[in-house]
C-alpha cells in the first residue's frame, strides 16, 4: 500500500535541506520500488506569514493521516523574541505534542571519514556511536505555570516551571531501555536529581524501570558531569535517556563530536511508531539563502524514517550507505570541510547521495 509523507519545509534552510530529502525519496520511489507518495503543508513562521499562526488546523490534521511527516526546521529572527513558530500552545512544540511525540531519538554516529572534522582528537571519537534518548512533549518546554508577571513592587520576573509525572518518566524510560536491548545493554540517565525534585522522582522511576531489564545495567549521571564526560570520553555512552531540555542540550552537543550539528538526524515517536523525522538543528538563518546547508542530517532522517515508520529497513541502510559513498567521495558541505576534501554547496550534496544510491 501506498506510505503518505507529509513534508514540512518550515523556514530557513528547512526549505533547502528537505528539497535535497525530497530527491532521495523520489530517487527510492522511481528506481527502487518504493510505495510513497508526498504532500507539503506549511508550518513555522512560513505558516505564520501565509495564515497568521505557526501550527495551522489543516497541517495538524494532514500530519495526523500520513504516516510519517518529515520536517525541515522553524523560526528565525522575524518571528523572535520567544519564538512564536516554537512555541507550545502552537508552534513547533504544538506539533510534537499535538501528535503525542514523547520519544525523540538523537543517534550521535561518527562516519570514520569525518574523524577529523570532530572537535575531539580522532582517538578519541573513532567508532562513536551514542544513541540519545529525549523525552519530548513534558519537562521545563511544556511546564505551567509559565510566564512572565509583574510582582509587586513593579518588577517583572519571568518563571518556567519543570513537571514530570511518573507515567511520562516510565514510558520515555522504557523506550530507552527497549534500544539498549537491541544495543550494547547500557542505559545512563542523565538528570540532575542533587538539586530537582523532579529529576529525583526520574531517577526513582528509571531504578523501577530496569527492574523489567535485568540484562541492561543503568547508571546514572548528572548534567553538568554528563555535559563534560560527552567532551573527555564520549564512547563510556551507549544510551543516555535525559528529559526534554537536557536532552536538546546534550544532542547539540554531541553532534559536534560527529563533526557538525548538520550531521544528526532524529526520529520523534509515539506509543504506535508513527513519526516525524527531523534534522537536530534549527533553521540556521546565518547561512540561509546560500546553498551551503549540510542536508545529510535530514537525508538521514529519511533513513530513519523508513527504518521506523514505513518498515522499510533495506532502504534505509541504503541511504546510509550512499552518505558513507559520498563522503568516501571525498565531498564535504562546508561545515565538514577539512583540508584535502572538497567543499560542495547543499544541491551538490544532494545530488551526490542520490546517484551512490546505486552503490
Ligand atoms: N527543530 C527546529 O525547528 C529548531 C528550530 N530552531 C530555531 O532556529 C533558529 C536558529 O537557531 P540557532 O540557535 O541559530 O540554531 P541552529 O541550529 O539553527 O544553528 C546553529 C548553528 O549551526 C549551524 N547549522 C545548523 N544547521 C546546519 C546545517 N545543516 N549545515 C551547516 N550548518 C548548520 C548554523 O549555521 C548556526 O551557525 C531559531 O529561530 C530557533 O528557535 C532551533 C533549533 C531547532
Ligand atoms: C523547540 C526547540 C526545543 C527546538 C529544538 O531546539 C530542538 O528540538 O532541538
Ligand atoms: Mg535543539
Amino acid at each position: 500500500m501506498t506510505k503518505k509523507v507529509l513534508l514540512l519545509p518550515g523556514d530557513g534552510i528547512g526549505i533547502e535541506i528537505v528539497a535535497e530529502a525530497v530527491k532521495v525519496l523520489q530517487a527510492l520511489r522511481n528506481d527502487y520500488g518504493l510505495a510513497v507518495e508526498t504532500e507539503t503543508a506549511l508550518v513555522g513562521g512560513a505558516a505564520i506569514d501565509a495564515t497568521g499562526g505557526p501550527l495551522p488546523e489543516e497541517t495538524l490534521q494532514l500530519a495526523r493521516e500520513a504516516d510519517a511527516v518529515l520536517l525541515g526546521a522553524v523560526g528565525g529572527p522575524k518571528w523572535e523574541p520567544l519564538d512564536i513558530s516554537i512555541r507550545p500552545e502552537k508552534g513547533l512544540l504544538g506539533l510534537r505534542a499535538g501528535l503525542g511525540l514523547f520519544a525523540n531519538l538523537r543517534p550521535a554516529l561518527l562516519y570514520p571519514q569525518l574523524a577529523s572534522a570532530s572537535t575531539l582528537r580522532p582517538e578519541v571519537v573513532a567508532g562513536l556511536d551514542i544513541m540519545i534518548v529525549r523525552e519530548l512533549t513534558g519537562g521545563i518546554y511544556f511546564g505551567q505555570p509559565r510566564g512572565i508577571r509583574t510582582l509587586e513592587n513593579g518588577e517583572r520576573q519571568g518563571f518556567n516551571t519543570l513537571v514530570y509525572s511518573e507515567s511520562e518518566v516510565e514510558r520515555i524510560g522504557r523506550a530507552a531501555f527497549d534500544i539498549a536491548m537491541k544495543r550494547n545493554k547500557r542505559v545512563c540517565s542523565v538528570d540532575k536529581a542533587n538539586v530537582l525534585e523532579c529529576t529525583e522522582l526520574w531517577r526513582e522511576v528509571m531504578i523501577r524501570v530496569a527492574k523489567d531489564y535485568p540484562e541492561v545495567e543503568l547508571s546514572h549521571m548528572y548534567v553538568d558531569n554528563a555535559a563534560m564526560q560527552l567532551v573527555r570520553a564520549p564512547k563510556q555512552f551507549d544510551v543516555m535517556v535525559t528529559t526534554n531540555m537536557f536532552g536538546d542540550i546534550l544532542s547539540d552537543e554531541a553532534s559536534m563530536l560527529t563533526g557538525s550539528i548538520g550531521m544528526l538526524p532524529s526520529a520523534s515517536l509515539d506509543a504506535d511508531g508513527k513519526g516525524m523525522y527531523e534534522p537536530i538543528h534549527g533553521s540556521a538563518p546565518d547561512i540561509a539563502g546560500q546553498g551551503v546547508a549540510n542536508p545529510l542530517a535530514t537525508i538521514l532522517s529519511v533513513a530513519m524514517m523508513l527504518r521506523y515508520s514505513l518498515g522499510e529497513e533495506a532502504l534505509a541502510a541504503r541511504i546510509e550507505r550512499a552518505v558513507s559513498r559520498v563522503l568516501d567521495q571525498g565531498l564535504r558541505t562546508a561545515d565538514i570541510h577539512t583540508e584535502g576534501t572538497t567543499r560542495v554547496g547543499t544541491a551538490r550534496m544532494g545530488d551526490a547521495v542520490v546517484a551512490a544510491l546505486a552503490d
